[in-house]
């Protein structure tokens, strides 16, 4: 008998219903014992004094007379009751449940539970409570369900489930980190987590519960680290230093005290035996993609292979343009691969790939194809990571023999919360910005002032200056977006006039298509680029001054940021001029917040407390990982612990040999990375 018994040893569970509850991830006793409620309703009894309008209440009072049920629109029906509480009627409502008039019957005692209103002295009725039964628990657990798997079923199953298993349930938490911390054995919050009787029970078994979730997120982060920075487990690339500096001579600027700093902890790593999984993060325009080179030209010395992945098609063609140019001098061989790739050229790439012809290979996720073959990669790099999910890494990981691995980043997730998201990794930061550069000057304009900022964005051209103009978000259709890109295209022409140069880019347009118009604009033959949010990561024309965004407040801070970080690239002063008439509040603060800072660390920390509590699981593309009770903002200060615990334990105790650390062992053990969340 043990946890992982099916959930069909449970009685009343047959194929049909397995299925179902397997749709909510229940396969294991186990995983039903863990399956915990979102919230709770407080049935005790309330009087009516005290309660607030729109509150969740018990009542509980005699029925005035019997209920009717009247018909209102097709299908739609209501139930009154009249309860007489202490001495006020109460009039409850129950929508669309006809059946229940046959419960309520005039001189009775009935109890109901439902969300009270307080000025029509009325409650809109959630559920009928049983009045005699005194054993009834006060605070009743809800659960997610679905269609097949109803809340009266789950809470039997869960009931039976304790009653036979709970003895198996073992703390996986160590007990000196649960009684530093105040917190439940597994057994005591499994239990007050399903029945509390008070609500401070209940909550204390949140607390247990989620420091619990968070702590085994955190140990298997620590347990991979360990795996992986084990001496030997990975490659040691013994690059060669003389011609790695020689090279960097030859750069056409200085590179800054941070690019240098950040430079010599990633060839550390590279030479030593250690597996490398090092996050760059750095501020946009920060200059991440010449260290990039750097460390690559690293590998490439030691006769080893590099690849870089970026996400878009724009941002391989610029950083290939780049590079190519860059190497022309040497001895080395870069070379490109995108989807948009013909067959014939694709194959030759590929070969040469394999043939270790090519020695730095640029391209999009078209790289971690089956197909792909490096003769002996030996570092692979992946641009704005976020995009990428842990599991993409791991896949481009598996096509050399344990390539090191350098992740960047321009959308800094706030210091404290990085911890969560790239646990496993260590992190260089650049944290200086290349000398001469100007910060750029945010306005925020309504958007009936738009004539005069064309006027700008003429006098601009007018003196060299290029600008980005960015057309509305409309999340849902693509197509939308295009219409809307076309006509602020034509628009803006006429606005324009002949004299200045106005192009359109947008993500429906064929790759050489948008190829040609980016480098038309690089090289300055463009005045205005027109664009859909395609330019929004990595683009780098330093020649660009200005960056229009339309409807700017429907975007989100990063975003903004990131668009904004498009310009500002060279030492000429830049601006950014965001159109807007936001209708929220939220909306009006992102403006402020735009125009008030240009630090990218306070912008992402803004971001999530407008975000606020919650719908920060949305945010996936913040690579923040799906925690299914924690929320890493809300709940900081339990990760916080967390973390720490775990890195601490890791350190004394590595490979959990500790009488202690025996069931949190097991735990890491039984699940391993795959529930890991480590997707
Ligand atoms: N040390 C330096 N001194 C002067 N210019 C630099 C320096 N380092 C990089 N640059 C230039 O700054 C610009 C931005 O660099 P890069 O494109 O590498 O930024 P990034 O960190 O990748 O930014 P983003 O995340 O916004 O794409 C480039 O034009 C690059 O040539």
């Amino acid at each position: 008998m043990s946890l992982s018994d099916p959930i069909t040893v449970l009685s009343g569970v047959g194929a049909k219903r397995a299925e179902g509850l397997e749709a909510l991830g229940i396969k294991t006793v186990g995983d039903v014992l863990f399956y915990f409620p979102f919230r709770y309703d407080d049935l005790q009894e309330r009087d009516l004094e005290s309660a607030v309008d729109g509150e969740k209440i018990t009542i509980k009072g005699t029925v005035v007379a019997d209920p009717v049920v009247s018909r209102f629109g097709p299908r739609k029906t209501r139930v009154n009751i009249r309860l007489r509480v202490e001495n006020v009627v109460v009039m409850v409502t129950f929508f669309n449940q006809p059946w229940l008039k046959d419960k309520f019957h005039a001189d009775q005692q009935a109890a109901v539970y439902g969300k009270w209103e307080a000025s029509r002295a009325s409650m809109v009725g959630m559920r009928v409570l049983a009045t005699q039964d005194e054993d009834s628990p006060s605070l009743a657990a809800i659960y997610p369900l679905s269609q097949s798997v109803h809340q009266k079923f789950l809470v039997g199953l869960i009931k039976e489930a304790f009653e036979k298993y709970g003895d198996q349930i073992e703390s996986v938490v160590p007990a000196a980190i649960r009684t530093h911390f105040r917190l439940l054995e597994d057994k005591q919050l499994v239990a007050w987590m399903h029945f509390p009787e008070t609500p401070q029970q209940a909550q204390l078994a949140r607390r247990s519960a989620i420091f619990r979730e968070f702590f085994l997120f955190e140990a298997k982060l620590q347990m991979i680290k360990h795996r992986d920075t084990a001496p030997a487990a990975g490659l040691s690339i013994p690059f060669d230093n003389e011609r790695l500096k020689s090279f960097i001579s030859t750069l056409s600027f200085e590179l800054t005290n941070a690019q240098k700093r950040v430079v010599n902890e990633i060839c550390a790593d590279m030479r030593s035996e250690r597996h490398m999984n090092r996050l760059l993060q750095g501020d946009v325009g920060s200059g991440k993609t010449i260290v990039a080179a750097i460390c690559m030209y690293a590998a490439v010395t030691a006769n080893f292979q590099a690849a870089l992945m970026v996400p878009t098609e724009v941002l391989a063609e610029q950083h290939y343009q780049k590079l190519h140019k860059l190497f022309e001098p040497l001895p080395v061989h870069v070379s490109i691969l995108t989807s948009s790739a013909k067959p014939a050229g694709r194959r030759a790439i590929l070969a040469d790939l394999a043939s270790g012809e090519t020695d730095i290979i640029i391209g999009t996720h078209a790289l971690i194809q089956k197909d792909v073959n490096f003769a002996n990669l030996g570092l692979a790099i992946i641009d704005e990571q976020h995009r990428f999910g842990v599991g993409q890494r791991e896949i481009l990981r598996s096509k050399g023999l344990k390539p090191d691995v350098l992740a960047m980043t321009a959308t800094p997730i706030p210091r404290t919360l990085a911890i969560t998201a790239y646990g496993e990794m260590d992190v260089s930061t650049i944290d200086e910005l290349p000398a001469g550069r100007k910060p750029v000057q945010t306005t925020w304009v309504h958007k009936n002032e738009f004539g005069r900022v064309a006027d700008q964005i003429k006098s601009e051209a007018h003196t060299g200056g290029q600008t980005f103009v960015i057309t509305p978000l409309i999340a849902e259709s693509e197509k939308v977006d295009l219409q809307n890109a076309e006509s602020v295209f034509a628009d803006l022409k006429q606005r324009l006039g002949a004299n200045v140069s106005v192009a359109l880019l947008h993500g429906q347009m064929k790759t050489e298509e948008k190829e040609d118009i980016m480098t038309a604009f690089s090289a300055g033959k463009i005045d205005v680029l027109v664009s859909t949010t395609v330019i929004e990561v990595g683009v780098d024309v330093p020649n660009a001054t200005m960056m229009v965004i339309l409807d700017a407040d429907r975007f989100g801070l990063a975003q903004l940021h990131q668009l904004r970080g498009r310009v500002g690239r060279g030492s000429k002063a830049a601006r950014c001029i965001l159109v807007a008439d936001p209708s929220t509040d939220t909306g009006i603060s992102r403006m402020d917040v735009m125009t008030s800072t240009n630090d990218g660390f306070v912008v992402a920390q803004k971001d999530l407390e407008l975000r606020g509590q919650g719908d920060i699981f949305g945010a996936k593309q913040s690579g923040m990982p799906d925690f299914r009770l924690g929320d890493p903002v809300g709940d900081f200060n339990i990760l916080d612990a967390a973390q720490r615990s775990a890195s601490e334990l890791f350190t004394l105790d590595p490979d959990l040999n500790q009488a202690d650390n025996q069931a949190l062992r097991r735990a890491l053990s039984a699940t391993a990375v795959a529930a890991a969340g480590l997707n």
